[in-house]
């Protein structure tokens, strides 16, 4: 007796990633979602009527049940933003001529302080949402402000618009404006008030689900989760770093921040840890590193402590936007992926100005290009292993990678049946489409997902799903 109960069913081209370098693409394929949004069953190559009806009766469903995509729509998973900074948003797109440590006084530091106001909050965090949404990140990892109210504000938001989010209160105790700073028991203290705060955001829905006699089998996971955050090494005392790692332990929670993203930071450290080899060592001197870690950057980072990244499992967030515009450097990803290290792309909003994944997609595949031409005097016999970064697996970064990073790669990141749908249905021909396609396309579907990876935005976005859930774009008639 088939019990389980389909909610929704879709019917057209389903694109996603099976491996770095597997794209696939399956035409005329029909996705059911149960009413937990997982993914109940992927039928492929239904090509009529009659076969598209023997399932809907296999699984008792009613034809009004079905969304059907046109001939050149698509389906892909969502976009995992793995580094953005909420409250930086009010200044994306500006303020781009310093590098890192004088951009964070000048003009980070200064924004980030009008968060103590709950009241400033309110007037920027629904308008990054709403804009992530738009433009298909559903799981973004977050970082906010030092401020407890407004980044309790920000979980609460997150979880009533439905995206996925792992979110992180910033820890900071020194080399920060003096209106700018915590002491370590505020730091502390306020920390472990969000983390109980976001831990109960979850807790209703979860019961919901427990409550229903399917449950054993059909847990869901929780959509909001509180991630442990210090700034960097720099804003961070020993103290505090040795408290926050306690915390993510006793909790059991992931922990980000960032890593050798700028030549003078990495000095600075230096100077504050000088008895640590390198900046790896003083987040894992002080237990910060494990398979739920993610650093971003790791422009700089030496064969050692590459080494010591892939034997802790701590994923790289990839983000070339901001590494291009605070004049960073260019990251390496080929040599982190032949290495073995997890790695996912993020914005890095505002150090880079690109709000979408699609935008580090593309800032991803010039610097892949640059390093490729910069290294190819050397390493002209080692072409395959030192190559710009493809296609396949850009899209693979910027969905599964992801995924990997934030630990959640047997929940989200393709259509694998049984994990929880969070997609994105893609309309290349939308109004306004930034896409133009000619005859000469031919409907060549593989042609037209790169065009939409390399030409489209918002626009081509029409709907968005986390857990089965439409969160933004726009409804079916
Ligand atoms: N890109 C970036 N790097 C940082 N290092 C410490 N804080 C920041 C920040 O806000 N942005
Ligand atoms: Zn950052």
């Amino acid at each position: 007796m088939m019990t389980r109960i389909i909610s929704q069913i879709f019917y057209g081209t389903l694109i996603h990633s099976l491996s770095l370098t597997k794209l696939s693409i399956i035409p005329n394929a029909l996705l059911g979602i149960d009413k937990f949004g997982k993914i109940a069953f992927v039928e492929e190559n239904i090509t009529n009527e009659q076969n598209i009806n023997d399932i809907l009766s296999k699984w008792n469903i009613n034809e009004e049940k079905i969304i059907r995509l046109t001939k050149r729509q698509f389906l892909i998973p969502g976009f995992v933003d793995t580094h953005i900074h909420a409250p930086q948003f009010p200044n994306a797109g500006t303020g781009l001529d310093l590098p890192l440590l004088e951009w964070l006084n000048k003009y980070t530091f200064p924004l980030e302080k009008s968060y103590s106001s709950l009241e400033f909050a309110k007037n920027v965090y629904p308008v990054v949402i709403n804009n992530l949404l738009r433009n298909g990140t559903t799981t973004a990892v977050y970082f906010s402000t030092i401020h407890l109210e407004s980044s309790k504000y920000l979980a609460k938001l997150i979880h009533e618009k439905g995206q996925r989010g792992f979110l992180g209160k910033v820890n900071m105790d020194r080399n920060c404006p003096n209106d700018y700073i915590e002491t370590i028991e505020s730091s502390i203290e306020d920390t472990k008030n969000f983390v109980e705060y976001v831990m109960n955001l979850d807790e209703k829905d979860m019961k919901d689900v427990k409550g229903d006699e399917e449950s054993i089998t059909n847990q869901v996971t929780r959509l909001v989760t509180p991630i442990i955050t210090p700034r960097f090494a720099i804003s961070c005392s020993s103290e505090l770093l040795h408290s926050l790692s306690k915390l993510a332990q006793e909790y059991d929670l992931p922990i980000q921040s960032h890593l050798s993203e700028n030549k003078d930071e990495i000095k600075f450290v230096k100077n504050l840890f000088p008895n640590l080899k390198d900046y790896t060592s003083v987040y894992e001197h002080h237990n910060l590193l494990n398979q739920k870690t993610i650093m971003a950057h790791g422009i700089y980072l030496s064969s050692d402590e590459r080494n010591l990244i892939k034997n802790l499992k701590v994923g790289i967030s990839h983000c070339p936007n901001s590494n291009f515009s605070l004049s960073s450097g260019i990251c390496d990803v080929r040599k982190l992926l032949n290495d073995n290290i997890k790695v996912g792309l993020g914005t890095d909003i505002s150090g880079g100005f690109g709000k979408s994944i699609l935008d580090s997609i593309r800032n991803a595949s010039v610097a892949s290009k640059v390093i490729h031409f910069s290294n190819q005097n050397d390493d002209r016999d080692n072409n395959n292993k030192n190559s710009h970064l493809t296609l396949p697996e850009l899209f693979y970064l910027s969905t599964m990678g992801g995924a990997n990073l934030v630990n959640l790669e047997n929940v989200i990141g393709n259509f694998e049946v049984g994990k929880e749908f969070d997609a994105l249905l893609i309309d290349p021909e939308s109004p306004q489409s930034p896409i133009d396609i000619f005859d000469y396309d031919d409907d060549n579907i593989e042609r037209i997902f790169e065009k939409f990876i390399f030409l489209g935005d918002e626009r081509n976005i029409s709907r968005v799903y986390v857990q089965g859930n439409f969160v933004s774009g726009t409804e079916f008639k």
